[in-house]
């Protein structure tokens, strides 16, 4: 179907959007708080049978990590921690002139560190394009294939630097760099793979014996005896693989939620199993550990050329790549911020870049190549890489031995756009046929994540009970037939945690203010400290005997904060104390501020984005309360288990996978869970976790140890995704 055959349809769906939501009839009201907007979500079904989890061995935890390290997260910002209260809640008040989107592109009226779930839909109503003058699809014809028309993004690429030596399949490690003869190059590659040296470039202190072995490829797995304490080579074995994951975030950089945590830990896991990685993301600013590399290339966005340079820093065995271009900067605090065009615009320059960043990024004066080589993309921003790699050069038999990962964090925005928007994406005609997407809430639109999930070699999703979850007409947003359709494709593997950012004995964010670090051994007065430091940070009354409960998460509907809001009347009448950390929908803010002015001697509610009182809540606290809608994974609530720290969750998706009910007769269980997003269900789960926590405190004890005890370290997920890399690899 012709974009224009399909416009004034699509138009007209789109306006009618402008106040719908893609929960649209799943929506319910939830209780009656003043503050409800009635935009959110109730989700509530059966959910699957949890599988059963492998007991995993005592935490794993980098004690090394030095204080003050370099994975320190610098204060960012729009870190407002340290600013005076009034200073604090206008940090998330910025309002951008343009019309604003939601944390992943959505308009919502919010700041982009929002992620307003509830409304992302709506800016599909604004079809008026801004800023992008119309354009047909460029035709840059690089490597012409017989009887077809081909479409490259970039501007200038010599085609000797676009065009290494293809791989046979067969052949694994990514410190070899034989080209085993399918259509060679009639150019040979500017830089060759075969000089890649992985032990001398991550800074591996070789024997003399070890430096003469002249063996090379799959068989010199032997010769990296000296990682770590592994005498038969990289963890991967012949697994070892090129690895690029592209996203819109990463911590410490730039971070609005789980997404940038995941970004900035999951790539070291990969490379302490011996892999090459890369992380490529947007530079909304400037970091000082990343360097000019002194690379320029052009690309076209919507119709508009434009320039592109690559800054690169190298840290914990991982190349952070950082794209730099008009587009990005100055948006380091309002990362998803402005229309919904424009950040469409943002990611289709970062996805046409970012595919070709392993031909033009000498990481150590070696480029990536693109055999041995897999993408992980990570929600819509980059759904569109699988989409280019296949459109721009598997199609065209160029990078065939390259393969990408999409990972779902959050399906519930997934990049839609009127179908005659489709043009700006500059693929082929036929290709809109992967994005056309029709439901009863969005009409007919062009969907990227859809267009992400077909063309994506393997997807992830965050947790095994989410992905149950998207599979189901409540769960999928829309995406559901399509999930099912590739679930032979798809697997959940729970995140897991950064030892080094969020870990009791090394956290920086507890060295001063009266907190301080703690373990397991020291878990009672640690605690302790860092509770009554909390409470004098926040102007609450220090008591040790008060049950202190926590909240920490984007204020929209996913989160369920205000059902916290809903069970206040409950929990005012209990002898506890809460502190609330927050930022997203005006209403939801608002309602933090108001509980706080209501219960001045109980509550605490903090508007803003602050990382360090983010660490501070999850050790001061108790009890931390995740009453989310619907959690794809949850990453506070393994945070919160890891200091010791009791979650109280909504057993829904990851929640429900990583937090084991209570049960008092076996002394077993990791938190209290409930089964329905509802005020009086939370009220339930937490009567029964202060009952235990003021009467029964050898049970408590043995909650927090067992919390504290588990294997929640990136390296186990990084092997899981490994299994996925691999299956990827052997995939044609
Ligand atoms: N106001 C604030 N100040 C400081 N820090 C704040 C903050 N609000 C949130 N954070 C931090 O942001 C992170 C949020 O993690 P979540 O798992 O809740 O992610 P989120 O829902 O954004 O992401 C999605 O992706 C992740 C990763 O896959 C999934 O775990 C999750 O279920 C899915 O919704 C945590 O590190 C938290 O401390």
């Amino acid at each position: 179907m012709s974009s224009a055959a399909v416009s004034s349809s699509s138009s007209t769906f789109f306006l009618a959007l402008a106040s719908a939501s893609p929960g649209g009839r799943r929506r319910a009201r939830v209780g009656s708080s003043p503050f409800h907007t009635g935009a959110s979500l109730s989700f509530a079904f059966w959910a699957p049978p949890s599988p059963p989890r492998a007991p995993r061995d005592a935490a794993l935890v980098r004690a090394e990590a030095e204080a003050g390290g370099k994975d320190a997260p610098p204060e960012r910002s729009g870190d407002a921690a340290r600013l005076p209260r009034a200073r604090r809640n206008a940090v998330s008040k910025r309002r951008d002139p343009l019309q604003p989107v939601g944390r992943y592109g959505s308009a919502t009226g919010n700041t982009a560190r929002t992620g307003a779930a509830s409304c992302q839909n709506a800016a599909l109503a604004d079809v008026e394009i801004k800023s992008i003058v119309a354009a047909p699809p460029t035709s840059i014809v690089k490597f012409p294939a017989p009887g077809y028309r081909m479409i490259l993004p970039s501007g200038d690429i010599a085609p000797e630097t676009v065009l290494p030596a293809p791989k046979p399949l067969h052949e694994s490690p990514a410190v070899d760099g034989d080209s085993n003869g399918i259509a060679p190059p009639t150019v040979e590659p500017l830089v060759q793979e075969a000089t890649w040296d992985f032990k001398k470039y991550i800074g591996f202190d070789e024997p003399d014996e070890a430096k003469d072995d002249s063996r090379v490829g799959a068989d010199d797995a032997g010769s990296f005896e000296h990682y770590g304490d592994n005498d038969s080579g990289p963890l991967a074995g012949e697994n070892v693989m090129n690895v690029i994951v592209v996203a819109a975030e990463c911590s410490p950089w730039c971070k609005t939620g789980g997404l940038g945590d995941v970004v900035g830990a999951l790539p070291k896991a990969l490379a302490r199993r011996g892999h090459r990685v890369m992380v490529v993301v947007p530079r909304y600013g400037d970091y000082v550990e990343a360097f000019d590399m002194g690379i320029r290339k052009y690309y076209k966005a919507a119709g508009q050329d434009l320039e592109v340079n690559y800054f690169h820093a190298f840290i914990d065995g991982v190349d952070f790549v950082f794209i730099d271009a008009p587009l990005f900067r100055h948006r380091q605090d309002d990362i998803y911020g402005g229309s919904r065009q424009e950040i469409m615009k943002r990611m289709i320059l970062f996805c046409k870049v970012a595919v070709e960043v392993p031909w033009h990024v000498p990481c150590g004066g070696v480029c990536y190549g693109d055999g041995n080589l897999v993408f992980i993309a990570n929600d819509w921003h980059t759904a569109l890489l699988p989409v280019y790699l296949k459109a721009y050069y598997r199609d065209h038999g160029l990078m065939q031995y390259t393969r990408s990962v999409l990972v779902i964090h959050n399906i519930a925005h997934q990049g839609r756009g009127p179908v005659d928007e489709f043009p700006y994406m500059d693929l082929p005609e036929h290709y809109l046929q992967h994005f056309e997407l029709y439901d009863p809430v969005g009409g007919e639109h062009a969907n990227i994540f859809a267009a992400g999930l077909k063309m994506a070699d393997r997807v992830v999703t965050v947790s095994r009970g989410y992905l149950w979850e998207l599979k189901t007409v409540e769960g999928g947003w829309g995406l559901h037939d399509i999930i099912r359709s590739n679930d032979w494709k798809i697997n959940g593997i729970v995140n897991g945690i950064d030892h080094q950012e969020w870990n009791p004995k090394v956290d920086v964010h507890l060295r001063s203010d009266g907190y301080t670090n703690y373990s397991l051994e020291t878990l009672d007065a640690g605690k302790r400290q860092c509770k009554a430091a909390l409470q004098r940070e926040l102007g609450l009354e220090v008591r040790d005997d008060v049950p202190l409960l926590g909240f920490i998460g984007r204020l929209d509907g996913q989160k369920g904060v205000d059902i916290i809001g809903d069970a206040m009347p409950w929990i005012a009448g209990q002898d506890v104390q809460l502190v609330m950390l927050g930022t997203g929908r005006a209403d939801l803010e608002r309602m933090l501020q108001h509980l706080e002015r209501e219960h001045p001697n109980k509550v605490r509610g903090w508007v803003g984005f602050s990382v360090p009182m983010a660490h501070r809540i999850t050790a001061g606290a108790d009890v931390l309360v995740m009453p989310s809608r619907f959690e794809p994974c949850g990453l506070n609530q393994l945070y919160a288990m890891a200091y010791g720290t009791v979650p109280v969750v909504h057993a829904v998706g990851g929640l429900r996978d990583t937090v084991a009910p209570f049960d008092p007769f076996s002394d077993a269980g990791l938190g209290w869970t409930f089964d329905r997003a509802e005020a009086n269900k939370l009220i339930e789960a937490l009567r029964h976790c202060l009952d235990t926590y003021r009467n029964y405190e050898e049970s408590w004890k043995s909650l927090q140890a067992r919390g504290m005890s588990q294997d929640l370290s990136w390296d186990h997920a990084a092997e899981l995704y490994e299994d996925v890399l691999v299956k990827a690899k052997y995939q044609w």
